[in-house]
């Protein structure tokens, strides 16, 4: 029997002028996005040289000493840079994480919320923070593109698109994940279940191992890396978007007894300021509003509070359903 798996679907046309096949495109978007939440994203278009070149140099911050990386640590206020206590559901994860975010001016009111922070760069290794910015540009580019066609295959409301970064800044995030071996692996997970909180994670996984799981139906299945690819999930803001059509899926990252193990998602999410809420054609008289109004900002810092503060449970969006 073949076992079920996480949908491959080719991009290039996003690339292109063949509005046929971009179309194509969308819809398999749209049929992943129901039916796991999850897919991989090939030939998308991303330099493969400068994916490498950030993979490496993100290996090689985490070879450095403690001491040094700490020198880049997350504070209460600054919550860019380095750390080795990040929490899911209140349980430490078995990692390391280096968080990096878009520079958009603070003029525009991005450091009010209170939950985001300056970047922190390392001075080594030579060349991190240039290739970081660069890979950071290049990943957004392609966000959009993944963020229009979900948006176009579910609403005629195409102008959150265009505002999704009016107000504050583009508060997406970058982040290099390092799960070292773990001696008790059955103990230990790398990321705990969860759900992302922002609109779309286009994650870059180590080519070597595979940790990653994503629950469909109640059981866990692999997402193994597939190379010269990204895995594409979508996150609870999407969720809302569509009404409930499209499911941030929970996933998790095992750990393992055998080898390291290097991660880089981008999480797509929009200025503070943006109102989360159904889009227009995602309900109707039959299918009405699952999800009451709420700002970017208020799920941000509820979200960020659990993870890295302690300071309580993390915040779902279950706390926005009207039905
Ligand atoms: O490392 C991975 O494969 C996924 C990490 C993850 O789920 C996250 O950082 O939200
Ligand atoms: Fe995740």
């Amino acid at each position: 029997m073949k076992s079920l798996s996480v949908p491959i679907i080719d991009i290039s046309p996003f690339n292109s002028n063949d509005s046929v096949s971009i179309d194509k495109v969308h819809q398999e978007i749209s049929r992943a996005c129901e039916d796991w939440g999850f897919f991989y994203a090939i030939n998308h278009g991303v330099d493969l040289n400068l994916v490498q070149r950030a993979v490496d140099l993100g290996k090689d911050f985490f070879k450095l000493p403690k001491d040094f990386k700490n020198l880049v640590a997350r504070t209460e206020t600054n919550f860019q840079g380095y750390s080795d206590s990040e929490l899911t559901k209140q349980k430490v994860d078995w990692k390391e994480v280096f968080d990096f975010t878009p520079e958009v001016p603070e003029s525009d009111g991005i450091n009010d919320i209170g939950v985001h922070g300056k970047n922190q760069w390392p001075t080594k290794p030579i060349d991190f923070e240039i290739t970081m910015k660069e890979y950071l540009l290049s990943l957004q580019k392609l966000a959009r593109q993944l963020f229009s066609s979900c948006i176009k295959s579910l609403s005629s409301d195409v102008d959150v698109i265009e505002k999704l970064f009016d107000g504050t800044g583009d508060t997406s995030l970058c982040r290099l994940n390092f799960y070292r071996k773990c001696p008790e692996p059955e103990k230990n997970l790398g990321v705990g279940p969860h759900s992302d909180p922002g609109i779309i994670t286009i994650l870059l996984q180590d080519d070597s191992v595979s940790s990653l799981q994503v629950q469909k139906d109640g059981i866990f299945y692999d997402v193994p890396p597939v190379k010269d690819s990204f895995v594409v999930n979508i996150g609870d803001m999407m969720e809302v978007f569509s009404n409930g059509k499209y499911k941030a899926p929970v996933h998790r990252v095992l750990t393992n007894r055998e080898s390291d193990r290097f991660s880089l998602p981008y999480f797509l999410a929009p200025s503070y300021s943006f109102i989360i809420r159904p889009l227009k054609d995602t309900y109707n008289e039959d299918n009405p509003k699952k999800f009451r109004p709420f700002p970017w900002a208020e799920f941000r810092k509820g979200r960020y509070e659990g993870d890295f503060a302690d300071k309580g449970e993390e915040i779902q969006i279950t706390r926005y359903r009207i039905l």
